[in-house]
């Protein structure tokens, strides 16, 4: 890795041009100011005209009209950031979207003053990538309130893997990062899926946390201009009840913990911190969750995903699972389950430190917990297969959805019943009009939604009855995660304090490996007898209604590698057979173009179908290829993911998005499905790029050799690359 991939230590003197926004243009780091005053001007001197910053300038060597580089120094300019803003929009955004992209027309070439010569002598900033990375610096040069700056060239040419590895770990995980408490809740309230008239910040408390209560109430008793809304929640939470708060959607609480906090000299309540996924979804998530920790871990922040395992025990224990994510209208159902591996890295990590013991101790007792009464009872557990199902409970349109989602279904209802569309919807949820068809047809767009697949034709109007290869493969590696701490952690016996009991455990004082090496091995059995086809080499879902196996080609199947639970010759079938089948440009798509079928009008593209892909698909496939050996494969498919990021960011402004197009060389972040995609609305710079696709793209660069992340560096085609490996004459494939 270069020095700015790995961001070292800055030069002696100067500050690395690598360094964060914050260091690099703000004043939180007086010292880097006094350090280097060529390029951080103290705040008092922000406002300096020109000659001002002239004067400041005494240090450099001033050598009018001369060529900088012939010094030998790296170039480095100095920049009136409005006056040069403005002429690079003028010039270069003939689009107009306050982006530079190779859908611009400009010349894409801007002259800037060097600051060796003090600005006089002016040299060129040409190309997108160089342009639109001006962009970015400005953009974010005038959040911090600079008027001029002195940049650094490299800064602009940056290697763009490491460019976008930098980001992601010093930038985008801080901006995605929340923590619920008085300090944050006016941000983490915020809802942009609150389609409300009022959309205010609202809180609701479970009655199992009275200190959160109380602390809430006085934070909005001490704030009215916050117009925080504190509501206790009941100890039973049914369908009903959620329903009923439609109209007052708002955050779930989550965990906190004793600070000393140093202005008031007391210790008070602070929300334990967690990070969101971007975008629309502004507060924390069940499966986005484990991927983006897979990504924090390797961004040396541990201690974030450490905050959301305890996050998701705080949920089992005062919500009943692990929620979709934490508002109130994702209070009834859950999101693939990740909880035992997640722990489990996170564990690793901090083993060292002395609560870690306690730490897992907690998570594998809420594990087991969630096990029992969430995916291994019923409704969600099929009595006769012993297999599981999304099939969570609840009724009603699910408001969280952008209110035209489900025209096309309600619409024919509401004719039926001479009422607009609106009405028909608020008679619909208050159950004044009752309709058993569409009752049928919820019940499985919210298992789609349980499913984290929402939504697909895979899916659709069937999913409660699916015993799908996705949740199985989950509990599966729940099973064998379960018997494995309580053995090599616990000496296996496992004591099941009172509050972790449930029906299942009531009679259990102590837990040990054996019951749950017989769960893994049942499943597995039924897995193989049920899902397995050896002639396709895939795992499909099974039916556990009409019992019968689906023939839907998905991704998902790759998941029995990742939990362990294929044969090595499964896997090696699924390699050779599933494989071709779902490779596409850039990595794993969701599913088979034949198995997705036509699409049309009438047929509307599903963004968890062809031509779509996304983060999770290709991370546990990468890591289950990876287990089974399959090495070659797995760099593959991370080059060719990390290959169309790399180059829409490139090309693109920065762009780093929620999904993908996979067959899209171009510009693969347009997906126009449903409620589009998430991170290309972004002003100037990018903040945040995406959750789980952050997480992707610093976890698959580990996977990828020095050679492979060179290429990507130069934006080579994973075709090129291998050529460049293998000889001209070798193929890919
Ligand atoms: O608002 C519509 C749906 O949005 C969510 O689903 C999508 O975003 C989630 C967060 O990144 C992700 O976990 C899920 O896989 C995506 O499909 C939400 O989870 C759905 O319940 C919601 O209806
Ligand atoms: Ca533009």
């Amino acid at each position: 890795m270069s020095s700015s991939e790995s961001n070292g230590p800055r030069r002696a003197g100067s500050i690395d041009p690598y360094s964060n926004s914050e260091i690099y243009y703000g004043n939180n780091d007086p010292s880097a100011i006094n350090r280097d005053r060529r390029r951080a001007f103290s705040t008092s001197v922000r406002d300096n005209e020109r000659d001002n910053i002239r004067e400041l300038l005494g240090t450099l060597p001033t050598r009018r009209g001369s060529h900088d580089e012939a010094s030998g120094n790296p170039r480095k300019f100095l920049i009136d950031v409005d006056e040069t803003l403005g002429a690079l929009l003028k010039q270069e955004d003939t689009d107009k979207n306050m982006q530079i992209t190779i859908e611009d027309a400009g010349p894409k070439v801007l002259s800037v003053g060097t600051a060796g010569s003090s600005g006089f002598r002016r040299v060129d900033v040409r190309g997108t990538y160089m342009l639109s990375n001006l962009l970015q610096e400005l953009t974010i040069a005038k959040d911090y309130g600079r008027k001029n700056i002195i940049l650094d060239e490299a800064r602009l040419s940056e290697n763009p893997v490491a460019r976008l590895s930098r980001l992601i770990k010093n930038s985008f995980w801080t901006a995605l990062t929340r923590r619920i408490d008085g300090s944050n809740i006016e941000i983490a309230g915020k809802d942009p899926k609150d389609w409300t008239d009022d959309p205010r910040p609202r809180i609701y408390i479970p009655p199992g946390a009275p200190e959160q209560f109380e602390y809430y109430t006085n934070i909005a008793k001490e704030h009215p201009e916050l117009r925080l809304d504190v509501q206790l929640l009941p100890a039973d939470i049914t369908p009903d009840y959620v329903m009923g708060l439609v109209d007052k959607p708002g955050l779930l609480a989550l965990a906190m913990e004793k600070k000393y906090n140093e202005d008031t000299k007391q210790e008070e309540l602070s929300g334990v911190p967690f990070v969101v996924p971007g975008g629309r979804f502004n507060e924390l998530y069940g499966w986005d969750s484990y991927f983006e920790s897979l990504g924090l871990i390797v961004s040396d922040r541990v201690d974030l995903a450490k905050g959301m395992v305890i996050n998701f025990c705080f949920c089992i224990k005062h919500y009943g699972k692990i929620l979709n994510a934490n508002r109130t209208y994702y209070l009834t159902r859950s999101q693939p389950p990740f909880l035992t591996d997640m722990a489990l890295r996170v564990y690793e990590r901090i083993k060292s430190e002395p609560d870690s013991k306690e730490f897992l101790r907690n998570s594998v007792l809420a594990a087991i917990k969630e096990y029992h009464t969430v995916w291994a009872c019923e409704p969600r557990r099929d009595p006769i297969t012993g297999l599981s199902r999304y099939r969570p409970e609840g009724w009603g349109v699910p408001p969280e959805t952008e209110p035209t989602h489900f025209l096309h279904i309600l619409t024919p209802y509401a004719e039926k019943h001479g009422m607009t569309f609106e009405e028909f919807v608020k008679a619909y949820n208050e159950r004044t009009v009752v309709e058993p068809e569409l009752d049928e047809y919820f019940l499985h767009d919210r298992a789609v939604r349980e499913s984290g697949h929402d939504t697909s034709y895979r899916l659709e109007r069937i999913c409660g009855n699916l015993a799908t290869v996705d949740l199985n493969s989950l509990l599966y590696k729940y099973e064998v995660d379960i018997a494995r701490i309580i053995r090599v952690h616990f000496k296996d016996k496992l004591p099941i304090p009172q509050e972790f009991r449930t029906a299942a455990t009531q009679d259990i004082e102590f837990e040990s490996s054996a019951a749950w090496d017989r769960r893994a091995r049942k499943r597995k059995q039924t897995m193989d007898q049920l899902m397995w086809d050896a002639d396709k080499g895939m795992f499909f879902d099974y039916n556990t209604v009409t019992k019968e196996r689906k023939v839907y080609e998905t991704a998902t199947t790759f998941w029995a590698m990742w939990a362990g639970l294929a044969t090595p010759q499964q896997a090696a079938q699924m390699v050779q057979k599933a494989l071709p089948r779902l490779e596409a440009f850039g990595g794993l798509v969701s599913g088979s173009e034949e198995s997705r079928g036509p699409v049309g009008l009438e047929r509307p593209n599903r963004q968890w179908d062809f031509p779509y892909g996304w983060a999770p698909q290709q991370m546990l496939a990468w890591t289950g290829f990876l287990r089974y050996g399959y090495e070659e494969e797995a760099e593959r498919l991370a080059y060719k993911w990390l290959y169309m990021i790399t180059k829409a960011f490139v090309d693109f402004n920065g762009v780093v998005v929620e999904k993908y197009d996979v067959t899209r060389p171009i510009d693969p972040h347009r997906v126009d499905a449903e409620y589009g995609n998430q991170g290309t609305n972004f002003k100037g710079a990018p903040r945040e790029g995406f959750g789980w696709v952050n997480a992707s793209y610093v976890y698959g660069l580990d996977i990828l050799n020095a050679h492979m992340r060179r290429s990507l560096g130069a934006i080579t085609p994973y075709d090129t690359y291998y050529r460049a490996v293998n000889g001209p004459g070798a193929s890919a494939f």
